[in-house]
């Protein structure tokens, strides 16, 4: 290459040198000037060298051109001394061009990357995501949005096969098809959502020289609008809820204007959606204080505030809350309970609980009915009973209410959760009693259970055991009672191991046990034991100034199980019914009101004394008896079975006047109760009586 040599490296010095420095077809070997600071020195970097006038001896060998770019005369005067050298004159004017166009050219540069720059400052000023590759894949843009998005930083994608920055890329492909890709969506490994469009960059003469994509992040967008279907469907929800709510809603704006009601509101205010809308909240207040006003002045709720709304006024109990919304008061809500359904509910319950207890047996002391004083004193005694693990022996005549006591008694101990058993000891023969109250062993008789059988003191266990007609047992049974109250266990019959037991036996007589014990029927040991503490409950006859009370609630029972409607009893039907005496006590008062409501019709609301039956307080048996059935007796039989009939008729007979009340139709008969159980079994009859 040759060597030149610039002479003058002013601003068309400077010029010529950067050309040949850029098109590297001359090799610049020097630039010299007069002056040290002179553009082309500086630029050449090379030796300063101030030559002053003369130049000629810097001229070296090795220097093939030189290039004058000077106007000076002497500086041609000294070309001419060399001229064995090739020799350029460039004039300044010349040079002048040349150094204007390459400003010119610098300009452009400047301008171009300045463009660029700006470019590139839009790229990156722009929301969306930007990816230009060129024509083989690599990435030549990546903008800042695109690096937030994909997480990748510039440096580390720009240069890169598009797929290694972004593996689901589909731009390589659009390459091939040079179809553009609009607005798809696709998820990032990130889990981001985007939406993108890829188009291919196709020049005039139909190459491709690269694609770009553009795309946005809708993750937000996309979360937001599934926020705004979940808030759809709760609105949807909520509004099915409020619909279909059996209580009335009721919802004010913060002015206390009406802006939402339900259909039960309509149901039970009788104010339509008219009457209530855009109105104050006192529109449907009859009577009462609007608590939708309350609520808001005081931004506190209400519960439970009892008013009466609407044209109607329905009885409510009304519940109010304030709507605060990020602080701010928005309004109130309220619920409406309609009371009248309340009721008529707590009608159904009580209803229910009646049934449940009568299902269960369970009486508790609120059931005993009594204000005499002997009635007093008894269900004291019974109470203070109940706190105690004492035995206790309830007396009176069959009807008074001995099992009532019982249950009573059993309900207010600490054993009410535990299982109460009543045995009626007069009514299974001697040896099955046995058996029952204290179970079998296996083999203990013919017909016994395999494995045996446990007895109803071990299932009466840390429970209550009610003895019933306590005077009927034999003495047998009475011994081992006596065993079960001294020692606390049991053997089984046919057994021989003691089974430890924790009952609290409450037992009940009609009969005078002390007589018992003089005929020598009753153990004195038992009868101690059993008679701690000893309840008499009074017949009613002796306490009859509690027969209008007894009337009143026994109606009210009686009701409840035939679905009646009967108010009470008239002055004159409560005369016959005070001056009779009641030997079946209040069991038979029971069964002689329920006859007589049978016999009411369903519009008398007060009992008279038509509808009851002939209270004679003393009743002649026999007579009626056989007058009755001497003409219906069938007497193609042997005197045996004609004796069992008559009999069987006559118990029945009985049993029906005294309103199927054992004891005292056994009492009429002169027969043990024990007895008359027997002969009921024998003859299979019935108790039309109403217990
Ligand atoms: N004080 C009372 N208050 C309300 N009802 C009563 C009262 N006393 C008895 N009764 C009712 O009278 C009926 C007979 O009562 P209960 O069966 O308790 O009598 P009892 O003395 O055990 O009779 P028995 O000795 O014949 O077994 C029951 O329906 C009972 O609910």
């Amino acid at each position: 290459m040759q060597n030149v040599m610039i002479v003058g490296a002013g601003k068309g010095g400077s010029a010529i040198l950067k050309i040949l420095n850029e098109t590297e077809v001359l090799n610049v070997h020097a630039v010299i000037d007069r002056n040290l600071d002179a553009p082309g020195i500086l630029l050449a970097k090379k030796e300063r060298i101030n030559t002053g006038r003369d130049w000629k001896p810097f001229l070296s060998e090795n220097i093939d051109i030189i290039i004058e770019v000077t106007g000076d005369d002497s500086v041609f005067q000294q070309l001419r001394d060399a001229k064995n050298k090739k020799t350029i004159l460039i004039p300044g004017s010349v040079a002048f061009l040349v150094s204007k166009l390459m400003e010119e050219k610098e300009e452009l540069i400047k301008k171009h990357q300045n463009e660029s720059y700006q470019q590139e400052l839009i790229f990156n000023a722009t929301n969306d995501g930007m990816v230009v590759i060129d024509d083989h894949g690599f990435v030549i843009l990546f903008n800042r949005r695109a690096q937030e998005m994909m997480g990748v930083k510039k440096e580390d994608a720009i240069g890169k096969f598009v797929a290694e920055v972004i593996p689901t890329s589909r731009l390589p492909l659009i390459l091939k098809t040079r179809k553009i890709e609009a607005n798809q969506e696709m998820v990032l490994s990130n889990g981001r959502k985007i939406i993108t469009t890829r188009i291919p960059i196709i020049e005039e003469n139909g190459t491709v020289i690269g694609a770009f994509a553009v795309f946005k992040d809708i993750t937000e967008v996309v979360n937001l609008a599934e926020e705004i279907t979940d808030l759809k469907e709760i609105q949807t929800m909520l509004q099915a809820i409020i619909q279909s709510s059996d209580d009335a809603i009721s919802v004010v704006d913060e002015n206390g204007r009406g802006i939402l009601i339900n259909p039960a509101y309509t149901r039970i205010t009788g104010l339509s959606q008219e009457r209530v809308i855009g109105q104050p909240a006192t529109t449907d207040i009859s009577e009462g204080e609007s608590m939708h006003m309350r609520v808001l002045q005081t931004r506190r709720a209400v519960r439970g505030v009892a008013m009466r709304v609407g044209p109607n006024k329905r009885e409510v109990i009304v519940n109010v809350a304030p709507i605060i919304v990020k602080g701010k008061l928005k309004g109130s809500v309220g619920v409406i309970h309609d009371m009248s359904e309340i009721k008529s509910l707590n009608r159904e319950l009580n209803r229910a609980r009646q049934i449940i207890r009568t299902l269960e047996a369970k009486y508790t002391f609120e059931d005993i009915l009594g204000k005499s004083d002997e009635m007093m004193i008894a269900i004291e005694q019974a109470k203070l009973g109940a706190k105690t693990p004492a035995t206790v022996l309830l007396r009176g005549e069959s009807g008074t209410g001995k099992e009532l006591f019982a249950h009573a008694i059993h309900n207010a101990s600490d054993r009410k959760y535990n299982k109460f058993i009543r045995v009626n000891c007069a009514a299974i023969s001697e040896t099955l009693l046995e058996s029952e109250l204290f179970g079998y062993e296996e083999g203990a008789f013919s017909g016994a259970r395999r494995g045996g059988k446990r007895g109803l003191f071990e299932e009466a266990n840390n429970g209550s055991i009610f003895l019933d007609e306590i005077g009927e047992l034999s003495a047998n049974t009475q011994a081992k009672l006596l065993r079960v109250l001294q020692e606390n266990e049991i053997i089984r019959v046919g057994g021989t191991k003691p089974v430890a037991i924790n009952v609290r036996i409450i037992a009940a007589t009609h009969v005078n046990l002390e007589k018992g014990i003089a005929k020598g029927s009753f153990r004195e040991d038992l009868y101690y034991r059993i008679n701690r503490m000893p309840i008499h409950i009074p017949p009613l006859r002796k306490r009859k100034e509690e027969i209008p009370l007894l009337c009143e609630r026994l109606i009210q029972k009686i009701n409840r199980d035939y679905g009646r409607n009967v108010e009470g009893v008239n002055q004159a039907a409560l005369q016959q019914l005070m001056a009779y005496d009641w030997p079946g006590n209040i069991r038979e008062l029971e069964n002689i009101l329920g006859r007589a409501i049978i016999f009411m019709n369903y519009y008398e609301t007060f009992m008279d004394v038509q509808h009851l039956p002939e209270l004679k307080n003393k009743q002649i048996v026999s007579e009626s008896v056989s007058s009755q059935y001497s003409n219906t007796v069938n007497l193609d039989q042997p005197l045996s079975a004609l004796m069992e009939e008559y009999e069987a008729k006559i118990i029945q007979q009985t049993l029906n006047q005294s309103n199927g009340n054992k004891t005292l139709t056994a009492k009429k008969l002169g027969l043990s109760v024990r007895n008359l159980y027997y002969k009921l079994e024998k003859y299979k009859l019935e108790n039309t009586g109403m217990q």
